[in-house]
């Protein structure tokens, strides 16, 4: 464990779903100390347990509850360095540009940015040797910022395929197509989530944008990072090998944890056995894992053996949630190889994702 200073973190959106998983796994980490918390005017002069409508299974953790939530500007945190955002889309593009323009590290859950070309899109267990983009976007601009970067994680779902996959390329090589169906839980949709009468006894074969973010995504994290001849990195989205990536997304009345059902096929012929590909997931490592950081899961990919799992309630919080879970890896008779992966879309799908993005941050000397 490397010995760092502790550095003061804020959250924005803290109230919200993730805002309160941010606060619950900050409440007493070794690299951050949870400083500021930011939400809408709604909530901001409240003391923060006034201000929420706690829904985690522990209680408001003591280092918040003297904290005043105040509104997401940067002139209100100015003693944090870093910001993690839970802001809901519709408000977080301009707010977390506010804070990169003040020379904040911004590490967000939120959509907005994902798809910049000079914005890294990072997900903590597969690519987090995009970060060296950060460089070129700070000087894009006018002085070039000394500090201040925004640095994206990827949809809950995106994140749940994308590292099985990479440690599948890892050893196999390219993958040519993949088909994803997903049943994702209910707390994806944010507090208080879908009326009742919507999703008890039902299933909801629609989430507004969610199938292209996850057929856009994938194909940036996965890609590789080219040096242009001005000495520029920029995404090359598998221009030598076009994944394709068909997705099909479900709400289901589960409350956390998102279950994907995942046909690949390889470019090499012949493919991996259903025996080597279970062998190569519980073979990969992260980055995050050998470099130490704090939230890093042991096993980045578990791999169950029992013909029903993984499930989300007995599955979704195993590692706090960091990992991801596969089962019921088989041939598929239609492209190559088929399984099922469960991912906590709260924490590696969300919090934890941006919390291990920012102590790789830390580790790679970034911050
Ligand atoms: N839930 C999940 O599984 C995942 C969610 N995400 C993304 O993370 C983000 C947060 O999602 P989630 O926690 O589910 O959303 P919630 O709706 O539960 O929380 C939204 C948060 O944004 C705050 N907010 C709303 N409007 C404003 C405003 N005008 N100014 C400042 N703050 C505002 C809310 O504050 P207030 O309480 O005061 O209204 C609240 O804290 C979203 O972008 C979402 O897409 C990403 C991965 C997974
Ligand atoms: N949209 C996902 C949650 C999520 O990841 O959102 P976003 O892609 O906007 O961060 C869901 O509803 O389950």
């Amino acid at each position: 464990m490397h010995d760092f200073r502790k550095i003061n973190v804020g959250v924005l959106g803290a109230t919200g779903t993730v805002g309160q998983r941010f606060i619950t796994l900050l409440a007493d980490h070794p690299f951050f100390i949870l400083h500021a918390l930011g939400a809408s005017q709604r909530s901001a002069g409240k003391p923060y347990p006034a201000a929420v409508t706690w829904k985690q299974t522990k209680p408001v953790p003591a280092v918040v509850r003297n904290l005043v939530v105040r509104e997401c500007k940067p002139e209100f945190f100015t003693e944090c360095e870093i910001i993690f955002s839970g802001l809901d889309a519709d408000v977080a593009g301009p707010i977390e540009e506010s804070f990169r323009l003040a020379e904040f590290a911004v590490f967000s859950n939120a959509k907005n940015y994902r798809r910049d070309p000079h914005v890294p899109l990072i997900v903590p267990l597969v690519n987090s040797s995009h970060m060296a983009m950060i460089p070129q976007q700070r000087a894009l601009h006018t002085p070039p910022l000394r500090k201040g970067f925004i640095l994206t994680n990827a949809n809950c779902s995106t994140t749940g395929v994308v590292v099985p996959l990479a440690a599948l390329e890892k050893t196999f090589g390219p993958i040519e197509s993949c088909m994803v169906t997903t049943m994702q839980a209910i707390s994806g949709a944010g507090y208080p989530g879908l009326p009742s009468l919507d999703i008890m006894d039902n299933v909801v074969p629609y989430i507004s944008g969610e199938e292209e973010k996850i057929e856009w995504e994938m194909l940036k994290i996965l890609g590789g990072l080219t040096e242009g001849d001005d000495g520029n990195k920029a995404f090359d989205m598998h221009a030598k090998q076009p994944l394709r990536v068909s997705a099909m997304c479900n709400r289901v009345p589960v409350i956390e944890g998102h279950t994907e059902c995942v046909s690949v096929r390889f470019a090499r012929r012949p493919p991996p056995s259903p025996q080597q590909v279970r062998e190569a997931l519980l073979a990969y490592t992260s980055d995050a894992w050998t470099m130490s950081c704090p939230s890093a899961p042991r096993h980045t990919v578990f791999v169950h053996e029992e013909p029903d799992r993984p499930q989300p309630r007995l599955d979704r919080d195993y590692q706090a949630g960091a990992g991801v879970n596969v089962g019921r890896v088989r041939q598929c008779p239609v492209l190559d190889i088929k399984f099922v992966v469960l991912a906590n879309n709260v924490a590696i799908g969300a919090a934890t994702s941006s919390i291990l993005n920012a102590e790789l941050a830390v580790c790679k000397g970034i911050i």
